[in-house]
């Protein structure tokens, strides 16, 4: 089954308005790029979203980076019906950031994803080991914990696309080989293979993540289970649009 490819740029806590105008411009300017033949989603912090939203190409979308189940006596926080309400389609959910500085857990991820779903959001699930993890051999085991926990909840799985990024590789320059991250992909497929159904493992697309740039994208979308990519830092740069064309 093709799957169509998948381009998420997670801007992380950074930009401001001026460097945010730039980025949006460079995306408009990108005419090359269409956004039928690929999904494309930023992801802006906050305080951006809005103005991102506002201001971005139709054909490309945006997602937050964060949110909370309800409105209310949250101090900081945003909602998903807040999110909803300015009309986004999109939440990254369980990054590992959000998992090591904030603590959260599989369940807390997992329940994430559940309010996204439910609330009619596309919820990019993130999973990934780290180093240490790794060099122990429990790649797997951690994988598919993670992802056991998501499919604990998810019932449409239409809505849900899943971003497998090993820590170790994220914001160091250190990319997974096109072979280590397909490994790793084939097996979570073969997981929801088993464990969901063959249609879900067939349709559900499977991102990599960890230090995708321009000049690694090519190889690396041409492993058969890599459907597309989380970026980050050169999500913040010109370098994104042939990240993007890797998959045209
Ligand atoms: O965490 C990431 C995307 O969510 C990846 O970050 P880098 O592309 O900067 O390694």
């Amino acid at each position: 089954m093709a799957r169509k490819p998948f381009f998420g740029g997670n801007w992380k806590c950074n930009g401001t308005q001026e460097s945010v105008d730039k980025l949006v411009k460079i995306l408009n300017d990108a005419k090359d790029v269409d956004g039928s033949k690929i999904d494309v989603v930023v992801a802006p912090t906050l305080i951006h979203l809005a103005k991102v939203h506002e201001s971005l190409r139709k054909d490309f979308h945006v997602s937050a980076q964060n949110f909370v189940a309800e409105s209310g006596a949250y101090t900081g926080e945003v909602s998903v019906s807040m999110l909803k309400d300015i009309g986004l389609h999109y939440a990254i959910v369980g990054h590992s950031e959000r998992r090591s500085l904030y603590h959260e857990t599989d369940e807390v991820a997992a329940h994430k994803v559940k309010v996204a779903v439910d609330a009619g959001l596309t919820a990019i699930a993130c999973i990934g080991e780290t180093l240490q993890e790794r060099e122990e051999n429990k790649t797997n085991e951690v994988t598919t914990r993670q992802l056991q926990a998501y499919a604990n909840v998810i019932k449409d799985w239409d809505k849900v696309v899943i971003a497998y990024e090993p820590v170790w590789a994220i914001g160091t320059g250190k990319v997974a080989t096109p072979q280590q991250a397909q490994q790793v992909h084939a097996d979570l497929r073969e997981w929801l293979r088993k464990n969901v159904s063959e249609e879900v493992a067939d349709k559900v697309r499977i991102l990599y993540g960890g230090s995708v740039k321009g000049d690694n994208a090519e190889v690396l979308i041409k492993e058969k289970d890599i459907d597309g990519f989380l970026v980050g830092g050169a999500s913040l740069t010109a370098d994104f649009i042939k990240i993007l064309k890797s998959g045209l």
